[in-house]
């Protein structure tokens, strides 16, 4: 089968070239600079990079939660269902789309329940919100539901039952049971279990993926985590400085990984029970959103950086299979990383 005949469903999400500007004192920042991509209904693309390339404000982008005052989408379009939600207010994002049509899960499970409110009542709460469950038993019912899709033993005898009753592991379970309930199209992960320990982190991307199985959810997971996004991610995206510098099917990115960034994030894929001593074997550190290389992003830090790769930042080059990367010197190959 060529990349001709291949028919492709209507992307659950579609991101075009998203800029995304932060007004500070000391000077405008583009954290995300030009950001496209887009997820299949029942996919997971991975958006993998290191600590700061502009991960968590691309998912923010998407649901326009942003710092105030100061940060505001400055182009781009974000389509779910046909709809561009960088055109609605922000009451019909709210009451229409976030926790709706589009959830988010985050890090830390416990900034997102409150301490004092039962676990039924918080998993019902976006259902009532919504409009999709009319009565406090209509709620419940359907929030035991949810607790059950993520695999909460005894949903129904947890409802009454308050956070600091659940595991570490078991509450993220529960703050995925909220971003579900609603029946989303699109779930937003942000580094849903780096605060898990890593045999309970493997048991949530399984869930993960019997989730979207039973529902179609198409998930966009961010993670620095390489081996965590080998295991279930359809698609990477890999983020540097704000831009999106390699995309395509995992398989394509894994085995043959084109830019020299995602060769060096590749190099130092943690496997699990391996105790690993540094994240990534990649010497200095990315640039300044306020001094961005005129360039490639990258060229600073990048061994086979010339005088081209200083000059002018280099556009999508297609490697076929849907596999893109915005690197000069990509037919060059050669030592990845300029440690
Ligand atoms: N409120 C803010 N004010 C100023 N700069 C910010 C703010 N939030 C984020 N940034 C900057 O935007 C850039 C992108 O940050 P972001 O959190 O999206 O990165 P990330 O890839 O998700 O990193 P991490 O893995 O550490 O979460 C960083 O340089 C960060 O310093």
């Amino acid at each position: 089968m060529t990349v001709m005949d291949r028919v492709d469903p209507t992307p659950a999400l579609e991101v075009r070239h998203l800029v995304t500007e932060l007004k500070l004192r000391r000077g405008a920042l583009r954290p995300v600079d030009g950001v496209s991509f887009s997820v299949a209904p029942g996919q997971t693309l991975g958006i993998v990079g290191e600590s700061g390339s502009g991960k968590s404000m691309t998912c923010l982008s998407l649901l326009r939660l942003l710092p105030r005052p100061g940060g505001r989408i400055a182009a781009g379009e974000v389509i779910v269902g046909g709809t561009d939600l960088t055109k609605l207010s922000e009451t019909e994002l709210a009451r229409d789309w976030r926790g709706r049509r589009i959830s988010m899960v985050t890090q830390d499970p416990m900034s997102s329940l409150n301490p004092v409110y039962t676990v039924g009542d918080q998993v019902g709460a976006p259902l009532r919100y919504h409009g999709l469950a009319h009565s406090r038993a209509e709620a419940r019912a359907r929030a035991a539901d949810a607790l059950g899709r993520v695999r909460i033993p005894s949903p129904e005898a947890r409802l009454d039952d308050f956070p600091y009753q659940f595991s570490g592991g078991m509450r993220q379970r529960v703050v995925s049971a909220m971003a579900i309930a609603c029946a989303p199209e699109v779930m937003i992960a942000d580094e849903p279990t780096s605060s898990l320990d890593v045999t309970i982190q493997v048991k949530m991307m399984d869930l993960y993926r019997q989730i979207q199985e039973e529902t179609g959810v198409a998930i966009v997971l961010i993670t620095h985590d390489m081996g965590v996004a080998a295991s279930i991610c359809d698609r990477i995206a890999v983020m540097y400085a704000g831009r999106i510098v390699e995309q395509g099917p995992a398989r394509a990115v894994f085995e043959n990984p084109a830019h020299p960034y995602t060769r060096s994030l590749l190099s130092a894929i943690p496997r699990l029970g391996e105790k690993r001593k540094r994240l990534y074997a990649l010497a200095g550190q990315p640039p300044s959103l306020l001094a961005m290389p005129k360039g490639c992003r990258f060229a600073p830090r990048c061994a086979l950086a010339d005088a081209k790769c200083q000059a002018a930042y280099p556009g999508d080059s297609d490697l076929g299979s849907d596999h893109r990367a915005a690197c000069w010197r990509l037919s060059e190959g050669g030592a990845p990383d300029a440690a």
